[in-house]
């Protein structure tokens, strides 16, 4: 199997790559795909293409429907760099609380003043600020980023608000009972000095801190560590300019909110961390393997998470197919009608798309593989033995 990164991914998690394993040159040689935040939507994915790992969160660099069409399962490895940002989230806070960065420009600045010990008693009231203790902070989007957040926040003496309406058990169990969740976002909007958003960039998700949202803020800090396009960046100008916002923070910049007064900008640091880098690639090539070698998905965002464990049987057949009447119906009849028992199967479900997995007791014949390709509903048939 030929795998192209097309990042750098943490040696260890390549280091999982064995013997069936080379890093490909070149992407059309490619089996399988790492990547972190490269953009994907243009270009040309091989024909042969089985499987796309984002080692990391967020996946819209990647052509999820696109890819689903050509059969190519995109897995992210949740969670595994939500430690990096939350402690980033926490450094942005303190950063916005006090002007740090000022000071420290102005320390160096003077740094040939031999008076710099006396200058700064002067100079450090331009500096100073608040504290995060006793202020309210809103957390939109309590995924495995955003419990992180609220959780520490509490243990920080802050007054700890959350809203996800589509929180799922895991999270909803992690979260620290001091978080107090609300329905209506404009409740933390309205009330909260801190708002920081941890939701994926989707379509429903683009600009969802609009001009609506911005103009209910008094006076809060709003942080970024999720996406850039989540915020209406021209209404966002406005909002500084009036006051409702007084610091955007963002782990996102872009030529527009790289230059606007008031804005504390990183260079995308959130997952740059060796711990999250690394937990992040171990994660994916582990995904990458357990599908390329045994068929199993786990961690896909566009099929449905499907497993038979280890191979044990004589051959796995494997089809990703749309979800419609009939595709395994006809699959079994081929099986049927080619004299091959299935020994163990499954089948699951997720949208447009599905996936289902056969054991055979015995390889199936030459052939076989073409006609099963040929059924209606079939994105991709692989043979595993
Ligand atoms: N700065 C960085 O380096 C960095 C690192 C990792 C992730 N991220 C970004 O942060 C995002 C979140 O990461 P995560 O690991 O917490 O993902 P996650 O999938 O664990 O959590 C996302 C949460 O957002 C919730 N959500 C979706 N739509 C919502 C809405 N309209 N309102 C409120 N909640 C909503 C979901 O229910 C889910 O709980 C990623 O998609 C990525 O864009 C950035
Ligand atoms: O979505 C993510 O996981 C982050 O934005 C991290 O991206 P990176 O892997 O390019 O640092």
């Amino acid at each position: 199997m030929k795998i192209k990164c097309l990042n750098p991914i943490a040696r260890v998690g390549l280091d999982q790559l064995d013997a069936g394993y080379e890093i490909a040159e070149e992407l059309d040689q490619a089996d399988a795909v790492l990547v972190r935040s490269a953009a994907m939507h243009d270009l040309k994915l091989p024909e042969d293409l089985l499987a796309v790992a984002r080692a990391g969160a967020g996946v819209n660099n990647i052509p999820l429907d696109a890819c689903a069409e050509k059969g190519v399962v995109v897995f992210n490895t949740p969670g595994a760099n939500a430690n990096g940002v939350k402690e980033l989230v926490l450094a942005g806070m303190l950063l916005a609380a006090r002007d740090i960065a000022g000071g420290m420009n102005w320390v160096k600045e003077n740094s040939g003043d031999e008076n710099i010990s006396k200058a700064m008693e002067k100079a450090k009231k331009n500096f100073a600020g608040t504290e995060i203790q006793g202020k309210k902070l809103g957390v939109i989007g309590l995924g495995a980023i955003g419990v992180l957040v609220a959780n520490a926040a509490t243990s920080l003496g802050m007054d700890v608000y959350g809203c996800d309406p589509y929180l799922n058990v895991e999270h909803a169990l992690s979260l620290s009972r001091h978080v107090h969740l609300v329905k209506d976002p404009s409740e933390i909007y309205q009330n909260c000095n801190y708002i920081t958003i941890h939701v994926p960039l989707t379509e429903g998700t683009r600009k969802m801190v609009n001009q609506e949202a911005l103009a209910q803020m008094k006076g809060a800090v709003l942080l970024n560590f999720a996406r850039d396009l989540l915020v209406d960046e021209e209404a966002l100008e406005e909002a500084i300019v009036s006051g409702s916002v007084r610091r955007y923070v963002t782990d996102f910049p872009n030529p527009r909110t790289a230059a606007m007064e008031g804005v504390i900008a990183m260079p995308h640091l959130g997952a740059s961390t060796e711990e999250s880098e690394d937990n992040c690639a171990v994660m994916a090539v582990r995904e990458l393997k357990d599908y390329l070698e045994n068929g199993n998905i786990e961690n896909s965002v566009n099929f449905p998470s499907c497993s038979l464990g280890g191979l044990r049987k004589a051959a796995r057949i494997t089809v990703l197919h749309r979800n419609m009447p009939n595709v395994i119906s006809s699959f079994t009849s081929l099986c049927g009608q080619a004299g091959v028992n299935i020994a163990d199967m499954i089948s699951k479900s997720r949208g447009e798309y599905a996936y289902a997995m056969f054991d055979l007791d015995t390889e199936p014949p030459v052939g076989f593989l073409t006609r099963a390709q040929a059924l209606e509903g079939v994105l991709r048939v692989r043979i595993l033995q």
